[in-house]
């Protein structure tokens, strides 16, 4: 499992967010880093001063984690991938997901169910980890639809999709040479903010086939993009292939507010990003009915999962020309 340490994701500094409005001159200089690092890398760090208690979030992960099987099992959902999960293929992976994690109601419905007699710690501090989280998410996307000139579709941007937070544990490796915590992939949803408990796994690759180490530090997420913003950019911006390579005899907890197109939502690209040099590449298509037709075949193929840029997308509703 190489891996090249040297290299380094782009950062961009979001600290001072109450000042960053649009157009500032602090605004416009972001928006064209934003624009830049996703075009070369599909994700960034992002560098932020926002408050909320990190020792209290992995304490309050362990606490989860922690639960019976049959507590956690009781997250059960619809919704491909948002249950408590865990697959043979990645022994390292466990999971679990809270849809809507930004509204509180919804969270303490979660929480209800994993602690009966409530916990209003565990609530208090995820709540506000994914309110950050997405009031983030929405801004960087004004920015990216700026910076394409189609900012009139911010509103339906947003309604188009909607928050659900991955809970992710991944048990120390045994080996030395590291163990697989989450096989390669590119998220499916729209985009994706992510946090750790300072343990390094995550390593994202460049387009030029490299793997970046990445470092999340207290004060920073790191910013991805999903096949389903390639498909709504027409192609401009790629999804990163990312993975988690496990080292070392630490547990690592991680934190994913992604945010998800809606069922009953077309996700397609904008006309004005439609022309003779960008040929339409993806036929709409609904979030849901492609992630539960994805799943089933995930589920067939997870015992050899080995893939780097699944395709998934472009094999349900590409366009071939
Ligand atoms: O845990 C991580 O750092 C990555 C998780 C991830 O890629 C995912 O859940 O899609
Ligand atoms: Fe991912």
């Amino acid at each position: 499992m190489e891996s090249g340490s040297a290299l380094r994701l782009p950062t961009i500094d979001f600290s001072s967010l109450d000042q960053l409005k649009p157009e500032t001159p602090e605004w416009e200089s972001t928006k064209m880093q934003v624009r830049r690092a996703l075009e070369e890398y599909g994700c960034f760090e992002v560098v932020h001063d926002q408050v909320f208690n990190c020792k209290e979030i992995f304490s309050a992960m362990k606490d989860l984690f922690n639960l019976p099987l049959e507590t956690k099992i009781l997250n059960q959902s619809k919704e491909p991938f948002t249950s408590h999960q865990q697959f043979p293929a990645m022994p390292l992976y466990e999971s679990t997901g809270i849809n809507d994690a930004p509204i509180l109601e919804q969270l303490k419905k979660f929480t209800k169910l994993m602690w009966p007699r409530e916990n209003e710690v565990f609530s208090e501090t995820i709540h506000s980890f994914s309110k950050i989280t997405s009031e983030l998410d929405q801004m960087i996307r004004r920015m990216v639809l700026e910076s394409f000139g189609v900012e009139e579709y911010y509103n339906d941007h947003i309604n188009l999709t909607k928050y659900h937070l991955g809970l992710i544990k991944y048990n120390p490796s045994e080996n030395e040479n590291g163990d697989i915590g989450i096989h390669p992939h590119t998220d499916k949803n729209m985009t994706s903010i992510l946090f750790d408990n300072q343990i390094d796994g995550l390593e994202i690759q460049t387009k030029f086939g490299e793997w970046i180490n990445v470092k999340i530090s207290p004060k920073s997420f790191i910013f991805l993009i999903g096949d389903s913003f390639l498909a709504w950019t027409n192609g401009r911006l790629q999804p990163p292939v990312h993975r988690v390579t496990m080292r070392g005899n630490k547990v690592r907890y991680s934190l994913v507010l992604f945010s998800v197109p809606k069922g009953g939502h077309l996700v397609q690209s904008p006309k004005e990003l439609v022309d003779k040099d960008h040929r339409l590449l993806f036929n709409p298509f609904d979030y849901q009915e492609f992630i539960t037709t994805y799943a089933s075949s995930f589920k067939v193929n997870s015992s050899t999962l080995n893939c780097r840029r699944d395709l998934e997308l472009e094999k349900y509703c590409g366009v071939k020309h």
